[in-house]
């Protein structure tokens, strides 16, 4: 089911241009700082990545064919847009951000007029990639002027802001999370992810660039990202296609970090033994190599995780690559991140029943948490990261999610405590 929000009479005609600027345009502005309070977009790295603004055209769709749907308007967009690329990396000319639904069913029961999974095309970009800086403007028919790109005012932090439980206690959560153990001890799955919100009431409407300057600021090593009123700053990839070669950021295991360095190495270490972690990441690996195996010609896959560190918690990662075969060269990102959603670091094993038992004892929409986040070039290109670290807003209520992947050995009270040391990055961008 499709709601075009653009309506097309006859296909769309985009004009995108871009141009290179010097880079002491911006003077290592972040860029964040470029963003105005409306209809901003965001995905930056360490300085890196694009940000957008205005909104040239967009789709939402819903259901079981939202990517599906997403991606073939896409091709429609592409196919007949006129680029004048004098840049010519991964992200330059034409561009949508998206976020998608995690579930098939989700957005459903959250009243959003239209579907709940969005691509959007800005109007203006702006990207980085190293030295390389550049403004892309994007317009029906004709081409827009270049727009001087200057910092912006400086975002309104949030204030009075109000934690309450979502829908769920934290009590409550554990008794969710002792059911699910008791259902992988009964030999019904191997692991399953569940995940909480706990709900943000602000004193005025969110003005999200003060959480995404900090985010970015915060967590250099994850994607900053802000789509339609989701926002986070995740350390997982789930899917970067560039040039033919695709790459996976797999994470799953995780322990807290403590402020304390001498220590939190060795909790590193103790980590990298854990069996415990070591057994649900190893799910997590698989789940994406095997998704991505018939896209490719050959993969790499890691024999052993290395360790992740993050200001909050640290997690087993994997870094998964692969070549896209010949008979696979139109898949584009979104086509692979369709295909590896949800992997086992936020659905579980196997796939099928992990997916029942969340609907079934979560008692939570999570709308797009947890789900593809990211961009998309014409020629397919992009970065689709998975929707965690992040919350969703509407006006002044903000709702923050975090999951835990649930084994055999897990215990409720140390899950919950992760759940908590995960929902800190947004926790602290919302509080200062
Ligand atoms: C589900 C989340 O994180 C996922 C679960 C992890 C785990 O259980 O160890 C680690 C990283 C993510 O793949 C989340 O942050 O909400």
């Amino acid at each position: 089911m499709t709601d075009t929000v653009v309506p097309l009479r006859g296909p769309l005609r985009l004009v995108a241009q871009s141009v290179p600027l010097a880079p002491s345009v911006l003077d290592d502005v972040p860029l964040t700082h470029l963003l105005p309070a409306d209809r901003a977009l965001a995905w930056v790295r360490d300085g890196d990545g694009i940000v957008g603004w205005g909104e040239a055209a967009r789709i939402e769709t819903s259901g079981d064919d939202r990517f599906t749907d997403a991606g073939a308007w896409w091709r429609e967009v592409s196919a007949h847009c006129v680029v004048r690329d004098k840049v010519g990396v991964p992200g330059s000319g034409l561009v949508a951000f998206g976020s998608f639904a995690f579930a098939d069913d989700s957005g459903r029961t959250r009243g959003r007029a239209g579907g709940s999974s969005v691509l959007v095309v800005p109007r203006v970009v702006v990207g980085r990639r190293g030295a390389t800086t550049w403004v892309t403007t994007i317009n029906e028919s004709a081409l827009a002027p270049t727009p001087r790109v200057a910092p912006t005012d400086e975002p309104a932090s949030p204030e009075g802001v109000v934690f309450t439980d979502g829908s769920t206690s934290g009590a409550q959560w554990e008794t969710i999370v002792s059911d699910a153990v008791r259902r992988i001890e009964a030999g019904d799955l191997d692991k399953v992810v569940l995940a909480r919100d706990l709900v943000a009431d602000l004193a005025a409407p969110l003005d999200v660039r003060a959480p995404l300057r900090r985010l970015a600021a915060a967590y250099p090593n994850c994607w900053t990202f802000h789509v339609d009123n989701l926002f986070g700053a995740t350390p997982e990839m789930l899917v970067r296609r560039e040039r033919g070669l695709v790459t996976s950021r797999v994470l799953a295991g995780t322990i807290r970090r403590t402020g304390d360095d001498a220590r939190d190495l060795a909790l590193a270490g103790s980590l990298a033994r854990s069996s415990k972690d070591l057994e649900e990441h190893e799910y997590a690996v698989r789940s994406v190599a095997d998704a991505l195996e018939p896209y490719c010609s050959s993969t790499n896959v890691p024999e052993a995780p290395f360790v992740l560190h993050l200001p909050n918690v640290m997690h087993l990662a994997t870094d998964v690559a692969g070549v896209v075969d010949a008979e696979h060269e139109s898949a584009t990102s979104l086509d692979l991140a369709a295909a590896l959603h949800p992997s086992a670091a936020v659905g579980g094993t196997p796939r099928s029943t992990a997916l029942e038992l969340i609907a079934e004892i979560e008692h939570l929409d999570r709308g797009r948490y947890a789900a593809p986040v990211g961009w998309i070039d014409a020629d397919g290109d992009g970065e689709w990261g998975i929707a965690l670290r992040s919350a969703e807003y509407d006006g002044s209520r903000v709702r923050l999610f975090a999951g835990c992947g649930i084994v055999a050995d897990s215990s409720p009270e140390a899950e919950l405590a992760e759940s908590q040391a995960k929902l800190v990055p947004v926790r602290d961008a919302l509080t200062g």
